[in-house]
């Protein structure tokens, strides 16, 4: 199987893109969850995105919209520049092998009955047909190597609970690459993992871009991760994005104030709920979003025109963007105080929280993922 797709358009060309998507749930028959509104991303070949928010922001409601694991309620989404909704099994299965999702828990999505072997065989014979002998074997090693669990024949025979979590999360990218993909969606890849081997997995998905050109989405609640791994940033706050641009200038010079609270409540991002509820009350409802800018009630410089009007996206600078009044020209806009004095002492974002160590085996959690499974050998099944 080769990598890149020879008809693949120019470097820079999107592969996929979603446009002013959306997704309103609707709650129990008592109103509507804005989860996801007005979202536009990009994803390029050979590029990692960082999508950042909190827990609930609707991060992993993206994950699931672009992965068309169920419907969106408005936008559009587009592969190759093309309407890539599916409305059918056959185009979900060829559209699954372009996009493919790994979930946060290796170890709910690897069925712990099956082997490596039989994980890696039914996504290779799912996208590929029916490889047998020598010329499987050799693609099942492949995969294995292009994760790093070397050697192969050492993997191939053991059942998921047999591998420490990072291993388990090696062989769920291995699926994922069996398929030969173009795009990567990362749905907190690491955060269920040992602090210790976090970094392992990252450099394995930045190698991943770098050798295979793919593209990836990588979804955290972690903006000091965002800065180490991927090229772009996107900041997310309830349902919307809110800051865009380089991970470098997004995580180093902050300019919305949600995205200035984010890096303050970096590198222990569980901090941020503390600090932010202490100062400035808890995230909104998305049952019952507040009216304008939807930080606007945890804003320390939030105005009139902040409770009523949605911010438009400003540009400031080379590709970034801010959906903040305080950058606005259309208007008088509101000035943007210390954020030090609102939310405390900036720390210096860095990784050692991601320290790289041997990936030792540990038990198995017991904790499974959910909805996990549905890029796995189950829901494969059920698209058959
Ligand atoms: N099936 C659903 N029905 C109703 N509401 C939902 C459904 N799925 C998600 N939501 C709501 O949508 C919002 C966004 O959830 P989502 O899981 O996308 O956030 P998140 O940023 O990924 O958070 P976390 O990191 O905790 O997973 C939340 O308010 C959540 O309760």
């Amino acid at each position: 199987m080769t990598h890149p797709n020879p008809a693949a358009p120019p470097e820079t060309a999107p592969v996929l893109q979603a446009i002013q998507l959306q997704k309103h749930f609707s709650h129990r028959g008592r109103g509507v969850v804005h989860a996801v509104d007005d979202v536009d991303l990009v994803l390029r070949h050979g590029e990692v995105v960082a999508l950042v928010g909190e827990s609930g922001s609707g991060k992993s409601t993206i994950a699931r919209l672009l992965a068309q694991l169920m419907p969106a309620t408005g936008g559009e989404l587009r592969l190759h520049g093309e309407d890539a909704r599916v409305r059918s099994r056959r185009a979900f299965r060829r559209y699954v092998a372009r996009v493919q999702l790994i979930f946060q828990d290796p170890f709910g999505s690897l069925n712990p009955v099956h082997t490596v072997r039989y994980l890696l065989t039914r996504a290779v014979r799912i996208h590929h047909g029916r490889l047998r002998g020598q010329a499987l074997e050799a693609e099942l090693q492949g995969l294995l190597e292009r994760v790093h669990l070397t050697p192969p024949e050492r993997y191939l025979d053991k059942f998921p609970h047999e591998l420490s979590g990072g291993q388990r999360q090696r062989v769920a990218i291995a699926r994922a690459l069996a398929a030969d993909p173009e795009v990567l969606l990362a749905d907190e890849p690491i955060s269920m993992l040992d602090v210790s081997i976090r970094l392992g997995i990252l450099n394995l998905l930045k190698d991943l871009r770098d050798r295979l050109r793919l593209a990836i989405l990588y979804i955290t609640h972690d903006i000091a991760s965002a800065r180490y791994f991927a090229d772009r940033t996107l900041v997310m706050y309830a349902g919307r994005i809110v800051e865009t641009g380089d991970s470098e200038s997004v995580t180093q010079d902050p300019l919305h104030p949600y995205t200035q609270l984010l890096v303050r409540s970096a590198p222990n991002p569980d901090d941020l709920a503390d600090r932010a509820r202490g100062a400035r009350g808890e995230a909104p409802s998305l049952v019952n979003p507040p009216a304008g800018c939807r930080f606007n009630p945890r804003c320390p410089f939030a105005t009139e025109l902040c409770r009523t009007e949605l911010p438009p996206f400003a540009e400031v600078g080379e590709g970034r963007t801010v959906a903040c009044w305080g950058y606005s020209d259309r208007v008088d806009r509101p000035v943007l105080g210390d954020v030090g004095e609102a939310y405390g002492e900036r720390p210096t974002i860095e990784v050692p929280h991601l320290a790289e160590e041997p990936d030792e085996p540990v038990q198995p959690s017991g904790a499974a993922a959910e909805a996990s499974v549905a890029y796995g050998p189950s829901a494969e099944e059920g698209v058959r």
